[in-house]
């Protein structure tokens, strides 16, 4: 089974506006629409929409944390989220002609909290993939995740980690079966400005070297790169009319790390990733099945290299 974890979930209200925010003015919006969100959730709204098994975990709490669990309940994903005393986040999105995101902070989680959640973790299996992303809100230790690999390295269960920074450097060590940094992130975790493919290629190697068993570098419309033991890969996304960007990476992380927990093919895994990444960046939720599905006879993936 795969399981995710959202360590702070949100809302996700997202504001559609007719003109840009003025700010020091009174502005009103076009419309709203209010979604469960955090990185982890939307890993497992996708997991779900690809009719794959899996079960949400992390940190939930108040009337905000109550409408999360209402709205996977009717999507039919299962859920074993630690109950906090304060309220979930909301993480607003404005969109205008761009789009701007202010996330809260989230609630505070005490020890015996985190204790409860490394419990649930320790039962796993090493037929189980956990996949870690987001941030983490207030009282967790710095090195959570760490301690999450550390309980997960005694079952031998699989993780994946979609976090940027040393969390992200730390993590490679133990071999994460996938990281998804996006360009930008790549260039921040070198210190490193990258403008062509080779570029990329030079520091995504890097991270194969480090430990981890397959790299994904997202590049939005210009699609992703993938690297293993075995090859780089880039595969081109669709064209489509970008409606919405929040989503997209964990859209990917889910079609990917889904589709080779299933096949068990790499390159498939990556077509999946892409076609997710990018229906949902054609939609204003997450993608659906039939939308990611649509979208697979475009993806064409290119050898860049092999050995
Ligand atoms: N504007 C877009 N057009 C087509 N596909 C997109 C677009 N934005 C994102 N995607 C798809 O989603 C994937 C992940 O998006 P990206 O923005 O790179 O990730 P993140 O949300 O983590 O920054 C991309 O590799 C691509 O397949
Ligand atoms: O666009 P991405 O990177 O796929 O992630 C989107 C999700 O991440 C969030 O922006 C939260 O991010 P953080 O956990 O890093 O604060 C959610 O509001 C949203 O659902």
């Amino acid at each position: 089974m795969i399981y995710t974890v959202t360590l702070n979930p949100s809302i996700d209200y997202v504001v559609y506006m007719d003109n840009e925010v003025k700010t020091g003015a009174v502005n009103r919006i076009q419309k709203d629409r209010k979604f469960p969100g955090g990185k982890g959730i939307n890993v497992s709204r996708i997991l779900s929409q690809l009719n794959i098994e899996n079960k949400a975990l992390g940190f939930i709490g108040g009337f905000t944390g109550k409408f999360i669990e209402d709205a996977l309940k009717k999507e039919n994903i299962i859920t074993e989220f630690v109950q906090v005393e304060e309220d979930t986040r909301i993480n607003v999105k404005v969109k205008s002609s761009n789009e701007t995101e202010i996330n809260g902070l989230g609630p505070h989680i005490s020890q015996e909290k985190a204790n409860e959640l490394l419990n649930i973790l320790s039962n796993l299996s090493r037929e189980d993939v956990v996949i870690l992303s987001g941030s983490k809100s207030k009282g967790l230790s710095e090195k959570f995740y760490q301690e999450i690999i550390e309980k997960l390295k005694q079952t031998e269960t699989e993780f994946v980690i979609d976090t940027t920074g040393k969390e992200l450097k730390d993590a490679l060590f133990s071999k994460p079966l996938l990281i998804k940094p996006n360009n930008h992130e790549l260039e921040e975790l070198f210190d490193v400005k990258l403008k062509t493919e080779e570029d990329m290629k030079i520091y995504g190697k890097k991270l194969v070297e480090a430990g981890a068993q397959h790299v994904i570098i997202s590049m939005a419309e210009k699609g992703a790169m993938l690297f293993t033991e075995k090859g780089v890969y880039h595969g081109k996304a669709p064209k489509g009319n970008l409606k919405n960007s929040v989503g997209s990476g964990d859209s990917m992380v889910a079609g990917f790390t889904g589709m080779l927990k299933q096949t068990g093919n790499s390159l498939e895994a990556f077509k999946y990733g892409i076609a997710s990444g990018s229906a949902t960046a054609f939609e204003e939720d997450l993608a659906t099945k039939d939308k990611i599905e649509g979208l697979l006879s475009q993806i064409k993936i290119k050898v860049l290299e092999e050995n």
